[in-house]
């Protein structure tokens, strides 16, 4: 039996945590669109909390959205090493991709409508 199994996961979990933090990094330096999306969900969450809506929906509206973003980046990524000369499939793949992306971001726009625009609308005097 190892004795020094707990110790050494916890360590190889830190390692694994920042090569996943290195992706977060690269992803919001390179891509113009990973950092509209975080502002965008920091917005949202800070309306939430000031109109006092819930904040469960949003926020993982905005992880999907994030989370596919960084799945975007990782099949550009490999699309290019892969395929650097265009190929049909290396469109299908990044085209798809982005397409994720896009459907979830119309999701989120569909979540944050139904959770902000009633508390918005009785701040505003409305109701
Ligand atoms: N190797 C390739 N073969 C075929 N089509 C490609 C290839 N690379 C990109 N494309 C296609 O060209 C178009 C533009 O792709 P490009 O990667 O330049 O921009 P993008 O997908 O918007 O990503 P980025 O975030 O880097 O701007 C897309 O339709 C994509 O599918």
């Amino acid at each position: 039996m190892r004795s020094d199994g707990s110790a050494l996961n916890l360590r190889r979990w830190w390692r694994s945590t920042g090569f996943a933090w290195a992706g977060i990094l690269y992803s919001y330096n390179s891509q113009a669109n990973f950092r509209i999306e975080v502002w965008a969900g920091v917005l949202a969450l800070i309306a939430a909390a000031f109109l006092r809506a819930p904040l469960a929906p949003i926020a993982l509206a905005c992880a999907l959205v994030l989370s596919l973003e960084l799945v975007n980046t990782a099949v550009e990524a490999v699309v290019d090493l892969a395929s650097p000369e265009l190929h049909p499939l290396a469109k299908v793949a990044k085209d798809a991709a982005a397409g994720a992306v896009l459907v979830a971001s119309a999701g989120a726009l569909v979540v944050a409508a139904v959770v902000l625009l009633p508390p918005l609308w009785k701040v505003a005097g409305g109701g």
